[in-house]
This record gives C-alpha cells, sequence and structure tokens, in this order.
C-alpha cells in the first residue's frame, strides 16, 4: 500500500509547516529531474510507453483535497514571501529553474541555471522564459521596496542569446514611482560576465487599490 504522497497533515503547526515545505521541495526537485531527463532522453518508444505507465501511476498517488483556483495555500508567503509553486521562483513547482533571490543595496538579484527544459533556439534560453525571469525579478523588486503592484507592461530587448546550463543572473530595480505606477528596470548576465547585459527590460507596475487587490485576490489574508 502507498503512502498518500501530499495528504496535508490533520493539524498544521508550525512545525508541520516547515516538514510540508521540505516535502514540496524534495518533490519538486525529483519533478523538475524527471522533466529535464525527459526533453533529454533518446529512451525507445517501448521504455517511454513503461516511464508513462509509471508515471501516471505516481499521479494517482497525489490523493486528499485539491485546492481550489484562488485558494492561497498556507505555504505560499503571497504576497511578500517565498512562493512554493511559483513556475519562476518555487522549489515546489517542476516548471522554475527555481531563481534563488537575494536583496542587493538597490534592488533584488536573482541567480539560476536554464536547462534544456527551458530552450528556444537550440542550445538558448526561450525568450518567453527571459520575460518570465525579469517580470519576477522585477515584481519582487517592487515588493520589495514596499509597492507591490502587477505588471502592466513589459518592454522586452534581446541582445545576446541566453546560453544554457549556464549559471545566470537577474536583477531587478526600482527606479521611480508616481502614484500606484511604479517604474522598474531588469537585466540577465551570466554570472561570469555581469557587465555584458544579455537580456534588458523596462517595466511599469501598478499597485492595485485595497478594494481591487480584495476583488483581485479573494483568498488574500486579512494581515496582508
Ligand atoms: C497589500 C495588498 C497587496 C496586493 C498584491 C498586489 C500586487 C501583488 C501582485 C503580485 C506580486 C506577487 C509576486 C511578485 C512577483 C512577480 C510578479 C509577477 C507579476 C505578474 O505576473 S502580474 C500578472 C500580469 N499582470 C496583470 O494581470 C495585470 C492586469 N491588469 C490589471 O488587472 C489592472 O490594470 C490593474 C489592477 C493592475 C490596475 O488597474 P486599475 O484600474 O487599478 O488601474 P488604472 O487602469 O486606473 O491605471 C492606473 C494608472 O496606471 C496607468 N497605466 C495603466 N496601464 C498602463 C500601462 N500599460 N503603462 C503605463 N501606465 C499604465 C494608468 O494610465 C493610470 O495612470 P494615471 O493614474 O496617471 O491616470
Amino acid at each position: 500500500m502507498h503512502t498518500p504522497l501530499t495528504e496535508p497533515p490533520a493539524e498544521a503547526g508550525a512545525d508541520s509547516l516547515e516538514d510540508q515545505k521540505a516535502a514540496i521541495t524534495r518533490l519538486g526537485h525529483e519533478l523538475r529531474t524527471l522533466v529535464e531527463t525527459t526533453v533529454r532522453t533518446a529512451a525507445s518508444p517501448d521504455t517511454l510507453h513503461r516511464v508513462a505507465d509509471g508515471v501516471r501511476q505516481v499521479t494517482a498517488q497525489l490523493t486528499g483535497r485539491r485546492r481550489a483556483r484562488a485558494e492561497i495555500p498556507e505555504v505560499d508567503g503571497f504576497p511578500g514571501g517565498p512562493r512554493m509553486y511559483s513556475p519562476v521562483v518555487g522549489a515546489g513547482s517542476p516548471l522554475a529553474p527555481p531563481v534563488s533571490i537575494t536583496p542587493t543595496d538597490d534592488g533584488l538579484i536573482g541567480h539560476c541555471t536554464l536547462g534544456l527544459a527551458h530552450e528556444g533556439p537550440p542550445g538558448y534560453g526561450h525568450g518567453g522564459m527571459s520575460a518570465m525571469l525579469l517580470d519576477e525579478l522585477m515584481g519582487q523588486a517592487c515588493t520589495a521596496a514596499g509597492t507591490p503592484g502587477m505588471t502592466v507592461s513589459l518592454q522586452m530587448r534581446y541582445h545576446q542569446p541566453i546560453p544554457l546550463e549556464t549559471p545566470l543572473r537577474i536583477l531587478g530595480r526600482v527606479t521611480g514611482t508616481d502614484n500606484r505606477k511604479v517604474f522598474v528596470t531588469g537585466t540577465i548576465t551570466t554570472e561570469a560576465d555581469p557587465s555584458t547585459r544579455l537580456v534588458s527590460a523596462d517595466g511599469v507596475f501598478i499597485a492595485p487599490d485595497p478594494d481591487r487587490a480584495r476583488a483581485l485576490f479573494p483568498g488574500l489574508r486579512e494581515e496582508a
């Protein structure tokens, strides 16, 4: 008999929340390995069918309550904290590289490495991935500056292709505000050559007014 993988504990206390996050992180890591291995494999159709059957059986073990569309799970730090299932930074998301973020003197710096699962042109990152990385870093820079907002404009400039399997550095920095509008810039470089911009962006983010925020995010906790 299988032990279900994501059954929440009956009473979620501080310790069990950490246990839950650790388990989510571990499963996210294994799923990312599966995704990367899947897009690289040259396995035969027989093997691929056998693996597909196995994956279907594993998926069926994720039993229990499924969260509703607008529900913010207890492990999610929205709007200011770590987001376990973000497709960019989420340790639990197989879609995320994931990006790890640290504050700097005037913004945020993110670190990640893209794999073949994030490929656009052969050997290079997908342009949509670059936009996703920058949108996240620039959005989080707004939150870190005390003015969380949603993207209304993101102007991308692709200077050079992003190499895969190469440590990258993503910067996000707020450059100004005008009422609810926040102006932000961002760049992607390699870790090895941080002075050469591969991709850059300018964005405008807008802080929804409180009523609009409550309507958009009905799962938002009152203290947020
Ligand atoms: C404490 C509560 C916190 C609530 C949380 C709030 C935000 C947090 C959200 C995310 C943070 C989480 C993690 C951060 C990390 C990653 C970020 C990912 C970012 C995204 O992935 S996010 C998804 C994509 N994003 C959207 O899904 C937005 C769709 N959008 C809308 O939902 C509305 O747009 C809204 C509600 C944003 C504003 O609506 P609204 O009605 O309040 O604002 P309104 O239209 O009145 O515009 C006000 C002023 O902005 C000017 N303006 C408008 N558009 C402009 C543009 N394009 N360029 C330049 N200026 C523009 C107007 O001209 C006017 O300017 P002025 O006042 O000077 O006339």
